[in-house]
């Protein structure tokens, strides 16, 4: 199956578990892929064949910039459901870095993978 992929979006959100976190906005870093059939927007070479990257970058960074989630998970699975719905999109990995939320780590985050993959 092919793919899109979009790595590293960063977007400004209120994001954490700790009463500091709740009064700062913190950077995270978002990967997506999405399952999309390269070979049909090849063949019709318009945009509205496929999944729009820039539209999803838009909509993506929108919602994480209004949100105040606890968790990173929270936050994936929040973007999982907006490209199911809203972009159709039927197989996804979606990734949340926090970089330097943990003393030490040079990143910590959640990866999650939603849908079923097509041939
Ligand atoms: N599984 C998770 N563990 C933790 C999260 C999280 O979102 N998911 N968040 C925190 C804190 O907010 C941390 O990022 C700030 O230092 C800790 N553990």
């Amino acid at each position: 199956m092919d793919s899109l992929f979009v790595k590293a979006l960063k977007v400004e959100t209120r994001i954490g578990i700790y009463d500091w976190e709740r009064q700062v906005r913190q950077r995270v870093e978002i990967d997506l892929e999405m399952g999309a059939a390269a070979a049909q927007a090849a063949a019709a070479d318009r945009v509205e064949a496929t999944i729009d990257y820039q539209a999803v970058c838009r909509r993506v960074v929108d919602y994480v910039e209004g949100s105040e989630v606890q968790l990173v998970e929270t936050l994936a699975e929040g973007i999982a459901e907006i490209l199911r719905r809203e972009f159709g999109v039927g197989w996804m990995q979606i990734t949340i870095h926090k970089p330097g939320a943990v003393r030490g780590a040079e990143d910590v985050g959640v990866r999650i993978t939603r849908g079923r993959r097509a041939d």
